[in-house]
């Protein structure tokens, strides 16, 4: 392995690098991946964290190199991209192999930086999207990044000769839909009525078929392109926004959470961690198993126990010190669907003043009320995928990414 390794040095992308689920799977290839020569980290908003690259507190020994331009992208015809921030990392992994980790800030609505970016790329993984179930972001906007960005970065591997593309879909693509139907225990080839109304499913279900679609189609080179989509349930881990704002909401609360929806409706949920290696481990086989893997879909799934999305949640909250309150919704569901349209209406009024983006609405109550849970093997079927963290080694380093964040070590 370590002389193959030696031998064919790969160049990654990774969109949205800087992301909760990004920043997993940039770690993940640093650690993980012995084919990388070189990784670019593409993201609208560059993280400090990158800048712990430099001081070595991450990875063993890593030190800065410098400042510098992004490899010319000349050579396949690509303009130079207008991006603000550049800068070049030289990783030693450990200790023999050097992987150059560039930051490149941009945007993926902008095709000649998605294009410049992505030039001389063996492999694209494509995170980056806006994850917005709140209204925070107006259709106009999810679209852009979401389905825009997706046929960017297709063109772009079209147009310079990458040849493997990893996408991250959702499970809302599948659902669940507006009916409230559930989906238990689904794989990928359970049918179910898929509606979409909402703009970040609408998103993602174009995007994820834009991405498969595009399967096949010849690259710069001749080279047909070899795509797969990923499916994430709800992602927990260490970086999850969400479960910080429940915890501030607990606190506000005196400690307690109250009980919405029944512990019957259940999630499944999946570790980041866990979500990251599915990548890299696709990224690794799609050129080995191109004609199994390529315009396939996978849900990303591990051992995470099937629980209501309220009490999957305590798992880590309540080590935090927060307590949830009923063995029953305290409200009926009813008064629960008013206080939504009642947010979904304030929101609409407020909008010229002030952005008004509660956790509950009508799309994320039906979303929280509906049952999905996913069962299969076709990642470990097609690829060999396994689940790299345990769920109670998944557990601790939520529980302990949660008490760092909000400072609730008890
Ligand atoms: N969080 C979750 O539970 C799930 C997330 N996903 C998908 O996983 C992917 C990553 O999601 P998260 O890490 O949770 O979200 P995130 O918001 O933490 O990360 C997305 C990253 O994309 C970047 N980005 C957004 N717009 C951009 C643009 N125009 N150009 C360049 N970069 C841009 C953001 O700066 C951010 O760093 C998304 O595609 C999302 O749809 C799928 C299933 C579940
Ligand atoms: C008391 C309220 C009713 C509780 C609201 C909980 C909601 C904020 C969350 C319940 C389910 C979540 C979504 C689900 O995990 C699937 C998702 C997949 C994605 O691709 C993006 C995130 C999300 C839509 C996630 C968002 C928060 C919930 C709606």
């Amino acid at each position: 392995m370590a002389d193959s390794a030696q031998a064919q040095k790969l160049v990654y992308l990774v969109t949205g690098g800087c992301g909760f689920l990004g920043e997993h799977v940039v770690r993940m290839l640093l650690q993980r991946e012995p084919r990388l020569g070189e990784l670019r980290v593409f993201d609208q908003h560059l993280g400090p964290w990158l800048e712990e690259l430099k001081t070595g507190s991450c990875w063993g020994s890593l030190w800065w190199r410098g400042c510098g331009r992004f490899p010319n992208p000349s050579q396949a015809g690509i303009p130079t991209p207008a991006v603000e921030q550049m800068m070049l990392v030289s990783v030693h992994m450990d200790g023999s192999r050097p992987v150059r980790v560039t930051a490149i800030q941009g945007d993926v609505t902008q095709a000649h930086e998605v294009a410049a970016a992505v030039a001389g790329a063996h492999v694209v993984i494509h995170t980056a999207g806006l994850v917005d179930v709140f209204g925070r972001a107006s259709p106009k906007t999810i679209h852009e990044v979401n389905v825009q960005g997706t046929r960017n970065v297709i063109e772009a591997c079209v147009q310079t000769g990458t040849r493997f593309l990893v996408y991250t879909s959702s499970m809302e693509v599948v659902g669940p839909n507006t009916k409230g139907h559930p989906f238990y225990r689904g794989n990928e080839d359970t049918p179910y009525e898929a509606v979409h109304r909402h703009p970040y499913p609408c998103s993602k279900a174009l995007a994820e078929w834009l991405v498969l679609e595009a399967n096949g189609r010849k690259v710069r080179g001749g080279l047909p392109l070899v795509t797969c989509a990923l499916r994430p349930t709800g992602i927990y881990g260490e970086g999850h926004q969400i479960m910080r704002d429940f915890y501030r909401q607990g606190l506000r609360l005196g400690g307690w959470l109250f009980r919405a929806i029944p512990a019957s409706v259940e999630h499944g949920r999946v570790y980041v961690g866990n979500v990251a290696w599915m990548h890299v481990l696709a990224a690794r086989e799609l050129e080995q198993r191109a004609t199994l893997m390529g315009g396939q879909v996978y849900f990303c799934y591990d051992g995470s126990p099937y629980r209501s999305y309220e009490d999957f949640n305590m798992e880590f909250l309540g080590p935090c010190g927060l307590r949830l309150v009923g063995a029953r919704p305290l409200l009926p569901y009813w008064l629960l669907v008013f206080l939504a349209a009642l947010n979904a209406l304030l929101q609409w009024l407020l909008r010229p003043l002030v952005l008004y983006a509660p956790l509950l609405n009508p799309y994320t109550l039906a979303v929280a009320n509906t049952t999905f849970t996913v069962s299969t093997d076709k990642a470990q079927r097609h690829f060999g995928y396994e689940p790299l963290f345990s769920w109670e080694d998944s557990r601790t380093r939520t529980i302990l990414w949660v008490q760092a964040a909000t400072g609730s070590a008890q």
